[in-house]
């Protein structure tokens, strides 16, 4: 098979196959990025394996970075790019079921390939767009199978982390894990408890995020390897309840951990918090998924959210909040949430005409937490329209309402 009209990440890049051949060495385009141009989808960056060690390859050009040089992998740069270059190896050791305990360099393409983990991810490509297909990738490409490379079993043992890579595709690409690989999957499905929460959270990301997730999260159910995920173990119900609602997407890692802790049943924020600590999420995730979270109860149980709450929950965690809502049968028109969002007479603290340094120079108030107090009154005063976001009728206010506290 010859790809015709490569995209430009290619086209760019050829000179680089092309220098490493003019050495007498071979170079292809491997991994995800061949995979993709074939099924027609964009690619993101481009990945050359060569039979060049790495000593060579950076005798070859001007500017290298040794990116994991250890491993074969040395980054190119060439007009502003950054392309990685990895030699032939193959891998032996595997004692943790990670990573390998040992790579060896190697000058032929086909051990390279056979390490790879799915048929469909051990294709190559000449720089002139030939495909090598010594697995029968492209025709399980074609047939919409995920297939192990050689021995299911012995690629799930050289890095657990395949099998979420699987469910991961299946859903991606709405293809179909192949008996022998998905049986594989049950067998080892506890192995992934080998693997760091944070390379397993990106998988099920993925998953979440795919194009088929349904196809996904049927083989997650099927293998068992749900519960091998953090504080998954009993979710079977809520994994049920997942495939079967009307066909859904999630544009955003928020929106999956916000659907997700909704279908959980999570009772508070403090539980939400507790299961994005055990995924080993961002705290900034975190603060937006309670946030989000908070706003969806509103949104189920008033259809809308009040100033003060819209305020609060941000647009980002209220578009959030809303594109699970809809998801779940209960959303809004997104352009009638911004237009409430937007219609706040402020949308941030800071935008409050008055603060705490102004009271204090009126005498208002001494520094304490009673400036906070009152600050926070005139926020609500403002955010709700009671008063004027203006010195004037906040300064006023300020008096009356620190008057009262003194009485
Ligand atoms: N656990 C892994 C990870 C990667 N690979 C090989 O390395 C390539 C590149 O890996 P990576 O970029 O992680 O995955 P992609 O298949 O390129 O998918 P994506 O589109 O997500 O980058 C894969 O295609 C596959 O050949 C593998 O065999 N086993
Ligand atoms: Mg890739």
């Amino acid at each position: 098979m010859i790809l015709n009209a490569l995209p430009t990440e290619f086209q760019q890049a050829k000179p680089i196959i092309d220098t490493i051949e003019a050495a007498g060495y071979e170079a292809y385009f491997v991994g995800g990025s061949v995979r993709d141009t074939i099924l027609g989808k964009p690619i993101h960056d481009v990945d050359i394996a060569t039979s060049a060690f790495p000593a060579e390859v950076k005798g070859l050009f001007k500017r290298t970075v040794d990116t994991g040089i250890e491993h074969g992998t040395v980054m190119i740069l060439d007009h502003g790019q950054g392309y990685e270059t990895t030699t032939f190896r193959t891998e032996s050791g595997y004692q943790d079921f990670r990573r390998p305990d040992q790579v060896t360099f190697v000058r032929s393409l086909k051990e390279d390939l056979k390490r790879r983990d799915f048929t469909i991810n051990a294709l190559a490509m000449r720089a002139d767009g030939e495909v090598i297909d010594l697995f029968d990738g492209l025709a399980d490409l074609q047939a919409g199978v995920l297939r192990a490379v050689g021995v299911a079993e012995d690629r799930f043992h050289e890095d657990a982390l395949r099998m979420m890579r699987a469910v991961r595709f299946a859903s991606q690409l709405g293809f179909t894990i192949e008996a022998d690989t998905q049986q594989a999957i049950t067998d080892n499905a506890a192995l992934l408890t080998k693997i760091a929460v944070e390379r397993t959270r990106v998988e099920w990301e993925k998953l979440l995020m795919g194009q088929q997730p349904v196809r996904g999260l049927q083989a997650l159910v099927a293998t068992d390897l749900y519960r091998y995920m953090p504080q998954m173990a009993a979710q079977h119900a809520m994994l049920t309840q997942l495939i079967a609602l009307p066909a859904w997407h999630l544009p955003t890692i928020e929106s999956t951990w916000t659907l997700l802790a909704w279908l959980m049943k999570l009772p508070d924020g403090a539980a939400i918090r507790q299961l994005l600590k055990a995924w080993k999420t961002s705290n900034e995730l975190i603060d937006h998924v309670v946030a989000a979270w908070t706003a969806l109860n509103a949104l189920q149980q008033h259809g809308e959210l009040q100033p003060m709450a819209l305020f609060k929950t941000g647009l980002a965690a209220l578009t959030t909040a809303n594109t699970v809502a809809t998801i779940l049968g209960f959303g809004q028109p997104q352009a009638k949430l911004t237009a409430a969002y937007t219609a706040l007479p402020i949308q941030d603290k800071r935008d409050l005409a008055l603060n705490g340094g102004d009271l204090i120079k009126q005498k208002i108030v001494t520094p304490g937490p009673q400036m906070g107090q009152i600050l926070a009154q005139l926020l609500t005063a403002v955010v709700t329209g009671q008063v004027a976001n203006e010195p004037q009728a906040l300064t006023e206010l300020a008096r009356m309402v620190a008057d009262t506290k003194n009485d």
